[in-house]
Parts: C-alpha cells; structure tokens; sequence
C-alpha cells in the first residue's frame, strides 16, 4: 500500500490494543485505521504527535439520556454529544426515554433520527423501548436499526404525557419472547417498583427526606430482587439481558451464576458508583442523586473488586440530566429533585484516575469495558471499541501527566452541573479523533463539525452495507 495515501498519521503515541500496550503509529485514511507499524512515513499526511502520550480507543458509552425530541431544554444531541467529545467518546447511543415521543414505535424513531440528524459532534446508535402496549412495534424497530430494547422495572419519572412507563411482568415476558425471536437484547433498570414506591412513601410519609432516607428507600435489595425476577423470565424466554447501572456486587453475583448456567447476560455500572458514595450524596445535594442511588462505601469496595476481577462487562455514563431548577425542588425534599446524574464528560477521566492510577487496573482491562465490550455487545464492533486495522479511526490522545481540577466553565452540557466539578484528574483527554476527523482538542476545544457523527446501526441491519453482504454471504455459506 502506498504511505501517500495516508491522510493523517498519529506518532509515537503509547498505543492501547485488545491485550497490549505498544509505541504504534497509526496510519489513517478516509476516516480508517488502514496502518499500524512502529514507524510510518507520513508523505503530505497531516501528523498528530502522540510522544509522551497514550492512544485510546475511543469510548462508547451506551447509557446516554439526550432528551431530544420534545425535551431539548434537558439536554440536546448538540451539547451532550459535545461533552462527550471533549470526554473522549465516539459513539454514544441514547436512551428511549425522557424524550417527547419515547422511542417506542417507529414514527418515534423517526423523529428521534431528524432531532440528532446534523447535532452530532460524535457517532450515534439509538436505543428502542419496551413499555406496555409496544410489544407489536419491536420487530420494526430492530429493523429499522436500533441497538436493542430498554425497559424500567421501577418508575422512571419523567414528566409530561408522553411519559415512558415500567414494564408490567406480563409485558416483561412477552416483551422478552419477541426480543428473543428476533435475536435481540434487552437492557433493563432492575430495582423492585414495589419494594421502592412503598418504601419511598413510608420515609416521606414520616418527614424523613435527606439525601440518606431517599438511599434507604432503594436498598441493594430492590436491586436483587428486580434482578432476580429478571433472570427468572429470562430463563424462561432465552431471552439476552443487559441489565444498566447495577450498584451492587451482590447483584453481580446472580448475574455470575446466570452466566456460567449458560445465559446470554451482560451487566453495566458507571463511574459514579466506584467514585462517589452515599456521602457525596449528603454533601453535594442533588447533583449526586440517582436511582438505583450512591451506596455506602463498604458496598462501593465490593462493587470495585467486581470491576477488578473482570466481573463487570460495560461501564456507561448513564448521563441523566435536567434543567438546574429541578435538583432544587421548593419542598426542600430530596425525594423531589430529579433523580439522574450529569456526568458524560467524564467517564474517561474519571475510569483512568480511579481505575488506572489509583488502583493499577491495566489500561487494556479498562478499555475493554469503555469500548470493546459496549461495541460488541451492541453488534458495533465490526466499526467501533478498538483500535485495529479496518476499525473507523475513533481515537483518544490522553495526556498523562495533566493533573487537571475539573472545572464549572469547563462543562459542555446544557446545563452545567456535574458531581466531578472540583475533582482533580491526573489524565485528560487531549485530541479526541471520530472517523480520522479532529473533534475535540483540549487547547482549542470544540474543533470538529457539529453534523459530524453519523448514526451506527448494528452490522446485522446495516442496509447495503458490505458487512450486511458478508453477514448473507456466510450464512448462504452454511447452508
Ligand atoms: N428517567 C431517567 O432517566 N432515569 C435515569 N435516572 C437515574 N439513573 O437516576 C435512569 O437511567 O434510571
Ligand atoms: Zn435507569
Ligand atoms: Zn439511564
């Protein structure tokens, strides 16, 4: 091949690959890894130097809530995927949820499509709901692209008509057998709505409405038994489960049990459960509320030994944000603030330091859950989660040595709050690359093109596509 094609080369750079760290250039063209070598010749490519620096794969956070359409005063494609950007995430996909309509039926995803469509500074994939009274609508959403089906087990909240409900178990079983049939996934928020909702208005009922009642109104426990139950119709459907933000190791270890019986289970956490506690929660209010909530800190070192022994599949930001005055509700309950974190931009950041630095996780262990696995589990791994020969060139230069205090202005979400503010990182993303194009670069910020990103849909409904021809091909092939 001939090094004049090259677009643009990353040198020198500290490269993380599935299993191994290596000084690597990076040959890139037309918005592809088409190079890895120890030293490339650039020709007229335009270089990026990486000395002294590390090249990550891009993350995918597979856990955002951009409230577009209906609810852009939330949080829009535009800003949220630009807080992402400058974290170091190519591709995101977002919820089914807090948006007006919910994605729970084509026209939805219609709409859905057109809000992101020329917003994105990074790639997309899209989630589509299960709620009750759907079930018919699931097979037109798989086809049509998404990544898979997201269902609550407890109240979401929300506001609004549109509002996207919990799941019944009559719908959660049928839900599953047509998610099954169609060889697709479903992610669920597991917390007991009856163990919570009671819970909840026995505490309120009693004037006990601090952040720490509003924790002992969803114990680890409301998480198992939802699990539990999950696993349960799961069993009985042989449909495969990605169960989001789990805040416990009690409930990993069901989750263990399911998948050495055989299941097709995967399970994701997020960083402010390994980084903050039910404490930050007390002292930084609302900003650190979320459901299933910050646990205390004996529960958060188990939850870190699931994490270290390779127990946890994905790590995803769950991005849940709101406008300010909903974190600060005039009854003064925390019962009454939006529950949902704001933390897009720093997962990256947040995983490095926690992770890597102050406990010595292998970088290449790390990023298996921030890119490889969320791409493979979501059928995106045929483009994104890896740095390797072929991938689209989604590319973070991180810098090592930053040692950098989070600050508010620094915060590219619409609405600038963020438990990390105030937090020092001792790594920061520096250039944040999406197929070969310059996105985010931490000296000049926001630098890519707002309609950059581009929707990815799994490779199984990716229409025309070379990689649907090989999927018929092999499967002409087996038959
Ligand atoms: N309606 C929400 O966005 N809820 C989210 N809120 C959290 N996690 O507090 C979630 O993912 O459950
Ligand atoms: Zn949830
Ligand atoms: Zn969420």
């Amino acid at each position: 091949m001939s090094r004049a094609t090259l677009d643009t080369v990353i040198m020198n750079g500290m490269v993380v690959l599935r299993g191994e760290v290596r000084q690597l250039d990076i040959g890139i063209r037309d918005g592809v890894i088409v190079e890895l070598a120890d030293k490339l010749e650039a020709g007229h490519a335009r270089i990026i130097d990486a000395g002294g620096q590390y090249v990550l794969p891009g993350a995918v956070d597979v856990h955002v809530h951009f409230n577009e359409p209906g609810m852009g005063h939330w949080e829009g494609f535009a800003t949220g995927s630009a807080a992402l950007a400058a974290g170091g995430v190519t591709t995101y996909v977002d919820m089914p949820l807090n948006g007006a309509p919910p994605t729970v039926h084509t026209a939805a995803l219609e709409q859905k499509l057109n809000a992101a469509k020329g917003q994105s500074y990074v790639d997309y994939a899209l989630w589509g709901g299960l709620v009750p009274g759907n079930k018919d609508q699931l097979e037109a959403l798989a086809e049509a692209g998404v990544v898979g089906f997201k269902a609550f087990l407890s109240s979401p909240g929300g506001e609004g008509e549109d509002i996207f409900r919990e799941v019944d178990d009559l719908t959660l079983f049928e839900g599953m057998k047509r998610i099954a049939a169609l060889g697709g996934v479903l992610a669920l928020h597991a917390e007991s709505d009856s163990l919570t909702a009671r819970l909840a208005q026995r505490a309120q009922s009693a004037g006990l409405t601090s952040a720490l009642d509003f924790a002992a109104s969803r114990p680890v426990l409301a998480e198992l038994e939802a699990v539990n139950r999950a696993l349960f119709y799961a069993r009985h459907t042989g449909c495969a489960l990605h169960f989001v933000h789990i805040s416990s190791e009690a409930s990993i270890e069901l989750i263990d049990r399911a998948k050495a019986a055989g299941m097709d289970v995967t399970v994701e956490t997020c960083p402010h459960y390994l980084a903050l506690t039910e404490n930050d929660m007390q002292t930084l209010g609302p900003v650190a509320k979320c459901a299933p909530p910050l646990r205390n800190e004996s529960e958060q070192q188990r939850l870190w030994s699931a994490v270290q022994g390779g127990r946890v599949d994905v790590i995803a930001s769950d991005h849940s944000p709101c406008p300010a005055g909903m974190k600060e509700p005039e009854s003064g309950s925390f019962f009454d603030a939006w529950g949902g974190i704001s933390g897009a931009q720093s997962t990256l950041e947040v995983m490095l330091h926690e992770a890597h630095v102050l406990k010595g996780m292998p970088l290449t262990e790390l990023m298996e859950m921030l890119s490889y696995r969320p791409a493979q589990r979501f059928g995106l791994e045929h483009r994104k989660g890896e740095i390797r020969i072929g991938a689209d060139a989604d590319l973070v230069v991180v810098d090592p040595k930053a040692n950098y205090t989070l600050q508010t202005e620094q915060l590219y979400s619409r609405h600038k709050h963020s438990p990390y503010v105030g937090r020092t990182f001792s790594w920061r993303v520096a250039i944040t690359l999406c197929r070969g194009q310059e996105v985010y670069h931490v000296g000049n910020g926001l630098v890519g093109a707002l309609g950059h990103g581009q929707w990815v849909k799994p490779r199984k409904y990716e229409a025309g596509s070379a990689a649907q021809r090989a999927v018929a091909a092999e499967s002409a092939a087996r038959q």
